[in-house]
């Protein structure tokens, strides 16, 4: 017997067939969760093409995110961007539900990720507003059975079954990012984050535990986005802001724009593939 079709897939299906009717959505190379502050997104895109979804915030729980995708250019460069995120706490635990919204960019064509989020500093040097570079993650609902990936497995997304999470921000995406801040003399961290369920902040004591297991940042989001990213074989980049979402604008968005200046052009997924022993 086989089981019925999940959510995640009844919604990657219905948001393509209904975007595919018009060429506006086709052929994107690039991507960007940009959860809040939609002024930010539309500063950061130059032109745009197209926009499916609802301007306000969509929920009252998390304030600034929008629930909208918007198509259009950054320095002449297709992107997608997704102007709030679906938070595992909103929708009782379903990852796969939460992450759909990365399927979707894979099938429009995006092969290079760039997220952001907002997060608690766990790192004592970190600064309120500072910027910090992920280079690794801890899925702590990933540990605990609450991975985007559980399930079946449909083979229609392509991606291997058993996800290789080593490297899952890609190195030279870091290392451009970090010399573009450079070159912007913009003070810029990196570090592991950790991600909780939440919606509770954290305790004292839990806050020592991700320290002592080599956390910098904490937060409730991102981490089974880019579980899902990797499985569909995108180059991820993802940069955060250390407890204050508000300040997400100004040198996160300048960043955000050089760096899609400089990205390389995207490698297919046959090459991605390749080079990471699939
Ligand atoms: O990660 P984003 O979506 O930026 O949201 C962060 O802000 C919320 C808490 O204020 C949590 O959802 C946390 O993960
Ligand atoms: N302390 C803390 N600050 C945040 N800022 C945004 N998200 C978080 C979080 O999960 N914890």
């Amino acid at each position: 017997m086989t089981p019925p079709a999940n959510d995640e897939t009844n919604g990657v299906d219905n948001t393509i067939s209904a975007l595919n009717d018009s060429k506006e959505y086709k052929h994107y190379d690039y991507s960007m969760v940009n959860p809040r502050n939609y002024d930010d997104i539309t500063k950061v895109v130059q032109s745009i093409i197209a926009q499916v979804g609802e301007d306000k915030a969509k929920s009252d729980i998390v304030q600034g995110h929008a629930g909208k995708l918007i198509f259009g250019t950054i320095h002449g460069k297709k992107v997608i961007c997704q102007a709030g995120r679906f938070h595992p706490y909103e929708h009782k635990m379903d990852l796969a539900l939460c992450a759909m919204p990365i399927r979707v960019m894979d099938q429009l064509g995006v092969r290079t990720l760039i997220v952001t989020n907002a997060a608690g500093g766990v790192n004592k040097s970190f600064h309120y507003g500072d910027l910090m570079l992920i280079k690794d993650q801890i899925f702590l609902p990933g540990l605990a059975g609450f991975s985007p990936l559980v399930g079946e497995h449909d083979k229609r997304y392509g991606g291997p079954r058993f996800v290789s999470m080593h490297e899952c921000f890609d190195k030279d995406l870091r290392v451009l990012t970090k010399d573009i801040a450079n070159r912007m003399s913009m003070r810029l961290m990196e570090g592991v984050y950790v991600m909780s369920g939440g919606p509770q902040y954290e305790t004292p004591a839990e806050v020592r535990l991700y320290h002592a297991v080599g956390a910098d940042a904490l937060g409730m989001s991102t981490c089974h986005e880019v579980v899902v990213a990797k499985q569909c074989l995108m180059k991820v980049n993802h940069l955060e802001v250390i407890d204050a979402a508000n300040k997400q604008g100004g040198k996160g968005v300048d960043l955000i724009s050089a760096l899609v200046k400089e990205l390389p052009p995207p490698m297919s997924k046959q090459e991605t593939a390749k080079l990471w022993g699939y």
